[in-house]
């Protein structure tokens, strides 16, 4: 079942059926599970539960999928994915419309996530012609060495729901760019917008069994036929760190492959000759952007002391101009939580650190009514004892922090075992270039609060993951490397 409110809502209503996406069709089921709209809490569709037979299945159909995928050119694969690029333009609004309803970003942001997730799909569609080899001079006279790269076969993806295009569309992008085949499984809160896309490659021409997208509950026994069936080559993961290390370890048995997109406890640091307002915008859309549930998002913001006033001061007029609300309303700029558990989360952290002494500048509670919000947040007089130091708080809310030297500042913010996303604001060069080497981050925004793009690799290092994805380094994660020693032929 797919709601009718949702269906009213959108121009191609073939864009959504209520089933899961195999070998080119669609599959019901007796069991199934509802998704929730977050800003009401009202089911918005019933979609098949399928199990871990189910996946095996969708295992079995990509391998032979993948073969004929793989032998094609680098330029008839780039055309489909070319045109799925096209479709999902030309159906953003409708694909933004099922984004808002089942996880509940503005409509304005959704479609912003869709053109993002859409951008991988064209960056990889130009990338596809151009998987270079490599020659390499030979050790002997007789002796011609050539390195070439070939697609890893399978691919299982595991998505979670802050994202629910874009995650997907980064994964898959690079990964049918180079002929691999993909059984997906999108979070359970969030699987429309994957399937939506499944039905646009469909559209587009993607031949049966190359992308596959399984819905259900059960992710922790799906995940365990991905890791543990051995035609699957490699698990591509974004969610939390916890799940992330599960699955490496059920992937050791098998040396498989994995790329992994954890959870991160990015540092904002504003340094005493940063330009304040600079600083107060890069804020804003690195904390508050997808009410915080982004792993991206600035977790812990720093502030040297002879701007911390100033900035707080300024920040706290900017989120009291934020409006919490359906995402489908008129000026709305932050919609709800996930679920009832992440509102649980964020309002932990907020006790912790009030009870520990910090205090409420703005926000700190929620709004009354229905529907998972939280009302943006600033705390002062944080410090690093408390949970919201350490933890990934995944919500509308900004400790702020007050440091005095580089030294102190460097410390602190790579105190955590987290390393994905980092931003400075500086405008000292010679600092600028320090604070650059010594931070433990895969990525660094310097005066710049908005780091995410297909050209650049995204992606972190200590327990953040593992592997980067887009930009010209995005494709290897789905490439196997072969040396060939071409000796003498009679
Ligand atoms: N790096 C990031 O982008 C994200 C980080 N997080 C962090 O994680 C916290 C918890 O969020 P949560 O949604 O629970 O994140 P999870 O890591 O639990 O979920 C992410 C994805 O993994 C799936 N999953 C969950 N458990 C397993 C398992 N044992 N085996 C295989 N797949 C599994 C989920 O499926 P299903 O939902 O169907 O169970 C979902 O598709 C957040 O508060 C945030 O801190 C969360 C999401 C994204
Ligand atoms: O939270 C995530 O896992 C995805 C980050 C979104 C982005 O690419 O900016």
């Amino acid at each position: 079942m797919i709601s009718e409110q949702l269906m009213n809502k959108l121009t191609d209503k073939d864009l959504l059926k209520p089933a899961a996406y195999i070998n080119g069709g669609w599959v019901y089921s007796d069991k199934t599970f509802n998704v929730t709209n977050p800003s009401t809490m009202e089911v918005i569709a019933t979609l098949p539960e399928l199990d871990r037979e189910a996946t095996q299945n969708a295992i079995q159909v990509a391998e032979s999928a993948q073969r004929a995928w793989a032998i094609k050119t680098g330029k008839e694969r780039a055309l489909v994915l070319r045109k799925l690029f096209d479709l999902m333009v030309a159906n953003a609004d409708d694909l933004a419309t099922i984004l808002t309803m089942e996880m509940g970003k503005p409509h304005a942001e959704a479609r912003g996530e869709i053109l993002y997730g859409a951008s991988f799909v064209e960056w990889f569609s130009e990338e596809a012609k151009r998987i270079y080899g490599d020659t390499i001079p030979g050790h002997q006279q007789d002796i011609r060495i050539i390195v070439m790269k070939q697609p890893i076969g399978v691919v299982a993806a595991i998505t979670p729901w802050n994202f629910p295009n874009a995650m997907i569309a980064r994964k898959i992008a690079p990964a049918l760019a180079v002929g691999c085949a993909v059984v997906s499984k999108p979070a359970a809160e969030t699987p429309l917008s994957a399937l939506a896309l499944a039905e646009l490659a469909d559209r587009a021409g993607l031949p049966a069994g190359v992308l596959n997208v399984i819905t259900s509950t059960q992710s922790a026994e799906i995940g365990k036929e991905f890791c543990e069936n051995d035609t699957v080559r490699k698990l591509t993961f974004t969610g939390s760190t916890e799940v992330g290390r599960i699955l490496m370890r059920q992937c050791s048995d098998q040396i498989k492959k994995v790329s992994l997109e954890l959870g991160g406890n990015a540092p904002f640091i504003v340094f005493d000759d940063a330009d304040i307002d600079a600083a107060v915008d890069g804020a804003m859309i690195s904390k508050y952007r997808n009410a915080g549930q982004t792993c991206v998002c600035a977790n812990r913001l720093y502030v040297q002391s002879g701007v911390y006033e100033e900035f707080a001061e300024k920040l706290a007029k900017k989120v009291a101009e934020l409006k919490v609300g359906d995402g489908f309303s008129e000026g709305v700029t932050t919609g709800p939580l996930i679920d009832e558990s992440a509102l649980t989360k964020v309002q932990q952290h907020i006790d912790d650190a009030v009870n520990q002494g910090a205090k409420v500048l703005i926000g700190g509670d929620r709004p009354e009514g229905e529907g998972a919000y939280f009302n943006p947040t600033i705390l002062t007089n944080v410090n690093k004892t408390m949970l919201i130091a350490k933890e990934e708080t995944f919500g509308p809310v900004a400790p702020l922090f007050i440091f005095e030297t580089v030294e102190d500042v460097i410390e602190q913010a790579n105190d955590t075992e987290y390393g994905l996303a980092s931003y400075f604001y500086a405008n000292d060069l010679k600092k600028v270039w320090r604070v650059v080497e010594a931070l433990e981050y895969g990525m660094v925004g310097v005066n710049s609060g908005l780091i995410s793009t297909e050209v650049a690799p995204f992606g972190g290092i200590k327990q953040s993951g593992l592997g980067r994805e887009g930009s010209k380094y995005g494709a290897d994660d789905y490439l196997e490397m072969k040396y060939v020693c071409l000796g003498q032929m009679q």
